[in-house]
């Protein structure tokens, strides 16, 4: 059987390749950039003043002046005045250009005006205070946001600053979720003893929003020849296919067979770990079928250690960097497949992140996921895991 590693890697072996599209500022949010953004003006684009007051010539201060005469005043949105007297001074608001003629900006809190002249009241003054200097950020030309950025508020303020009013950026994938099994009735139907409300799909559609990608919800009933049918036809109008339940050796577990009559490729199915080992994986041409099992929390362990990376790698975003935490307590896990122990994380005033274990009561203990933040990927080769060793973890709340 594969390792976690392996699997994952065959996973971000077989990414998408999708295109590019043009999208306009305002609906970019949470999309991923494909061409880069350079400035086109230095930062700031002027001698920028950063607090409101008067501008003075340091010469003049240097000399005793402490009296300046108000000789008008630069406000932010006008072209740049001069001042020529010497011991003179303009007022100037945050946001204005330096003024020509000055280079030192004291604050309104540190002068007396009155009479339209300025007392300084404070001792210290530092010539080019209160400035915020042409190009002193970054210079026209420079790359601002490179290929692969996730766009968020910053990002978007740097583009729009820059007079993107369109960015280009990757298509997002169609993707389809599928529940399967007949013991499934829909959220707002009363189920009946031998039934249960489908979840999964739910917590998989609010995971995937995350990257911004909207999925669409399906069910199919355990009927290999309805099953076939459907998935044909969900092949044919979507990128990527995530079905829950199905994959295991029941009966009734037809999806494996399925999809390779429908002519996805598999790449593996099952891992040795646990929860989610009989997780199935393939392609078809430009498409991705994911196969997870139907335990719920095996379906959400492989949806954040295989499903979302690989949608983050298609989409042409960098992983995330890896995460550690220290457990809380010690830990034991005899079988020798690598085991995925949902933890609580906590932020210790030392700086240290503890995971405190909370193993529940297995992979259909999807409750026991309500006080969890995170999955700790505990080694394959060890069974016992000391109270301050740091392993991996994989969060669930991104
Ligand atoms: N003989 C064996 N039996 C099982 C094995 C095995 O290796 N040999 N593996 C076990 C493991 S591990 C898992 S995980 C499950 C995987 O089962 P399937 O993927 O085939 O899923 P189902 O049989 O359809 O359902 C399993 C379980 O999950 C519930 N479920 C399914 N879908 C949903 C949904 N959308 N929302 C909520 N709950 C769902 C379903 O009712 C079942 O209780 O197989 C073990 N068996
Ligand atoms: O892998 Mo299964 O996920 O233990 O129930
Ligand atoms: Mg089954």
């Amino acid at each position: 059987m594969l390792s976690v590693f392996e699997a994952f890697a065959l996973t971000q072996q077989h990414r998408l390749t999708l295109p590019t599209e043009i999208v306009s500022l305002a609906d970019a949010d949470g999309r991923v950039l494909r061409n880069a953004v350079y400035a086109d003006r230095d930062f700031p684009p002027f001698d920028r003043v950063a607090m409101d007051g008067i501008a003075i010539r340091f010469a003049d201060y240097q000399a005793g002046q402490r009296e300046f005469r108000i000789v008008g005043t630069q406000f932010a949105g006008q072209p740049q005045q001069t001042l020529s007297e010497a011991n003179t001074c303009l007022e100037v608001m945050t946001g204005a250009m330096l003024p020509v003629g000055v280079d030192t900006v004291i604050r309104y809190e540190d002068v007396n005006i009155s009479a339209g002249q300025a007392t300084i009241t404070i001792g210290d003054i530092e010539k080019g205070q209160h400035l915020h200097p042409r190009a002193t950020d970054r210079r026209a030309g420079d790359e601002l946001l490179p290929v692969g950025t996730r766009l968020g508020p910053s990002e978007l303020a740097v583009a729009a600053s820059v007079g993107q009013t369109q960015l280009t950026v990757t298509t997002l994938p169609h993707v389809a979720l599928i529940s399967t099994g007949d013991e499934l009735v829909d959220v707002g139907d009363a189920p009946l003893p031998y039934q249960i409300r489908r979840s999964n799909t739910y917590m998989l559609r609010a995971a995937l929003k995350s990257l911004g990608i909207q999925a669409t919800l399906h069910h199919i009933v355990d009927n290999e020849a309805i099953l076939k049918d459907r998935l044909a036809t969900l092949l044919s109008e979507n990128d990527v296919l995530i079905l829950s339940g199905g994959v295991s050796a029941g009966k009734a577990d037809f999806v494996p067979d399925v999809l390779a009559q429908l002519g996805v490729q598999k790449h593996f199915h099952k891992i040795e770990q646990r929860p989610g080992k009989p997780l199935w994986f393939g392609t078809a041409t430009n498409k991705t079928v994911f196969g997870l099992p139907g335990n719920p929390v095996s379906t959400v362990l492989c949806a954040y250690r295989y499903v979302l990376p690989y949608l983050r790698a298609s989409l042409g975003l960098t992983s995330l960097p890896t995460r550690y935490a220290q457990l809380a307590e010690d830990a034991t896990f005899k079988p020798t497949v690598t085991y995925f122990l949902p933890v609580r994380l906590t932020s210790e005033p030392d700086g240290r992140i503890l995971a405190h274990p909370l193993p529940g009561s297995g992979s259909a203990d999807f409750a026991n996921l309500l006080a969890a933040d995170a999955f700790m990927e505990l080694p394959v080769e060890r069974s016992k895991f000391g109270a301050g060793e740091a392993f991996q973890v994989w969060e669930t709340v991104r």
